[in-house]
């Protein structure tokens, strides 16, 4: 089976709720791909997770930014995969950079929260990405790999996960990786899988890229062949998003 084109929308810490009822009659009313081509999933902040799910139309998911690494209990302040799957929200986003840089997440500890969501049934949006300074002395590959690593060894099914590549320099900076930058590491992290993983997983699964991401650059991206969709941050708040979404048409007739 082929990879179905995945594009995720990652609102981060912005919104309202007059300004989320804004971007879902933006998407209600756009004319996108049918699901048998694209897979669409929007992440607003906690908050507004309830609004978004019930007034989005079905073509499009809702996905939290984040849950806890294990059971819900005295952990103030976290949101629990159980509350997630309690509340329908079918995908949840982990090991996001600004996490990792900010908040300290280590690759073990992403590794464990991958693993403790899937093993509630969510599905799961894994992020991985080097930094300038990682790129520049040469060790991009290394430094993906050893967070796909973590990954690997804590999970034994890849049929939930989404793997996200966002460059942290390419990250809200309008510095986009070329369209040859990101295939590389796409395939590069697709022939770690092989070689870790298995043939099977290596093949079926979904490896996306984010940074600066836009109704621009989309279509070049997208007629990558290891690029198989999106993880979309600031205009995943703006209408070019619905152009994103249609970029997999460059794929279906590739
Ligand atoms: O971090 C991102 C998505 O998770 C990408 O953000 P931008 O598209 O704003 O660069």
């Amino acid at each position: 089976m082929g990879r179905k084109f995945f594009v995720g929308g990652n609102w981060k810490c912005n919104g309202t709720i007059d300004e989320v009822k804004k971007i879902v009659s933006t998407l209600n009313e756009a004319e996108v791909p049918s699901q048998d081509v694209v897979e669409v999933v929007v992440s607003p902040p906690f908050v507004f997770l309830p609004l978004a799910k019930s007034s989005l139309k079905p073509d499009y998911q809702v996905a939290a930014q984040n849950c806890w690494v294990k059971k819900g209990g005295a952990y103030t302040g976290e949101i629990s995969a159980e509350m997630l799957v309690n509340l329908g929200v079918p995908w949840v986003i982990l090991g996001h950079s600004e996490r990792r840089a900010l908040l300290n997440e280590s690759n073990e500890f992403v590794g464990e929260k991958v693993a403790y969501a899937l093993s509630l049934g969510l599905k799961v949006i894994a992020c991985i990405g080097e930094t300038l300074e990682q790129r520049e002395s040469g060790s991009t590959i290394a430094v993906v790999s050893e967070q796909t690593k973590a990954i690997a060894d804590k999970v034994s099914n890849w049929d939930n996960v989404v793997l996200a590549y966002e460059p942290v320099w390419a990250i809200g900076t309008g510095k986009v990786a070329t369209p040859a930058q990101a295939q590389e590491v796409h395939a590069e992290l697709r022939k770690w899988l092989e070689q870790n993983v298995g043939a099977e997983v290596a093949a079926t699964t979904r490896i996306i890229y984010g940074g600066s991401v836009n109704g621009g650059n989309c279509k070049e991206l997208a007629g990558q062949p290891d690029i198989d969709g999106f993880l979309v941050g600031g205009a995943s708040l703006k209408p070019e998003f619905i152009d994103i979404i249609k970029s997999a048409t460059v794929k279906k007739n590739a």
